[in-house]
């Protein structure tokens, strides 16, 4: 890193800390200064085990040894575990408060925490695991250069960083860049089914799938022709790929997406006034 490295505090250890702690130790962020904490020891185990951090069932005590505390668990839950951390951490104002909860605005952050602290909003996603995440960030105007280079860094340690203007535009975010892995999946599961459906096993239809999904991500990085121009040189007048593209429009994919966009938006919407 060319920031200081700090040391940071992970406070849940499900799947997108999982994800994030294992990309960043994956791309050299030193894992004595990655703490992680959480209620059950399963997770904890696994993750001392194989990535080598302090980990504690103690939310408190590692929060305290950190300079940076990453909120990591769910909106639901977020209102309590903030409650608990202010009464034992001492000085949580020097502290750089990072979350990744979906919904939750900086505003009732300070209702939780103390109007005193500083925040970055982070929405990531899981391919993070594989220094390929698409993180959205979003800054209270309390943080500093030196803080939003920090976590810049160590996001792009795990894949590519961008700030966005505000948390409206977060949630949009969120609902594209932090929800869409599951589309993908999704997607590349159904494309799965289709071709074990007319007879190949589960092995050889998860590898065309993986393999062609790969290499399309590359090519539309790699290129700077439109998504559609893409598809167009894959799609001969009179071919196949006509006739499945056809279905998809059939189907009217734009709507489909549209819809599942606006929907996780909204949820984001709600979750900022549930929890
Ligand atoms: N998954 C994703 O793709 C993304 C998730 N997020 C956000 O990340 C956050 C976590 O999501 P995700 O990792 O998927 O959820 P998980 O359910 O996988 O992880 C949450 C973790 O929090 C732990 N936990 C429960 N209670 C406490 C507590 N009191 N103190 C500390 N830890 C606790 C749980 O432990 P146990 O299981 O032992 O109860 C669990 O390991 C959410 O706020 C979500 O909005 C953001 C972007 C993408
Ligand atoms: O489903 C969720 O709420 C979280 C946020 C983005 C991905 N997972």
């Amino acid at each position: 890193m060319t920031t200081q490295v700090r040391k940071i505090a992970f406070i849940g250890a499900g799947n997108m800390t999982q994800s994030i702690v294992g990309g960043m130790v994956s791309s050299g962020y030193p894992n004595d200064k990655i703490y992680v904490s959480n209620p059950s020891v399963g997770k904890l185990e696994k993750m001392a085990n194989s990535l080598h951090v302090h980990t504690s069932q103690d939310n408190a005590e590692v929060a305290n040894a950190a300079d940076v505390i990453v909120l990591a668990v769910k909106p639901q839950l977020m209102a309590d575990v903030c409650a608990a951390l202010t009464k034992q951490v001492s000085n949580l104002s020097d502290k750089l408060i990072v979350t990744i909860a979906a919904g939750i605005r900086i505003e009732k952050y300070r209702q939780y925490l103390g109007e005193s602290i500083r925040m970055i909003r982070v929405m990531p996603n899981t391919p993070s695991l594989v220094g390929k995440g698409m993180s959205g960030l979003v800054a209270d105007d309390r943080v500093s250069d030196d803080d939003k280079n920090y976590i810049t860094e160590a996001f792009d340690g795990v894949g590519a960083t961008l700030w966005v203007a505000n948390e409206d535009e977060l949630d949009i975010l969120g609902a594209v860049a932090g929800s869409g892995p599951a589309y993908f999946f999704e997607f590349m599961a159904s494309l799965q089914k289709a071709a074990v459906e007319l007879g190949f096993d589960r092995d050889k239809a998860r590898k065309m799938v993986q393999q062609t999904a790969l290499g399309a991500a590359e090519m539309a990085i790699a290129s700077e022709l439109e998504l559609e121009e893409l598809r167009k040189q894959v799609t001969s007048k009179g071919g196949s790929t006509a006739k499945g593209i056809e279905q998809y429009q059939a189907h009217d994919i734009d709507k489909i997406s549209d819809a599942a966009v606006k929907a996780a938006v909204k949820r984001n919407q709600e979750m900022a006034k549930l929890f």
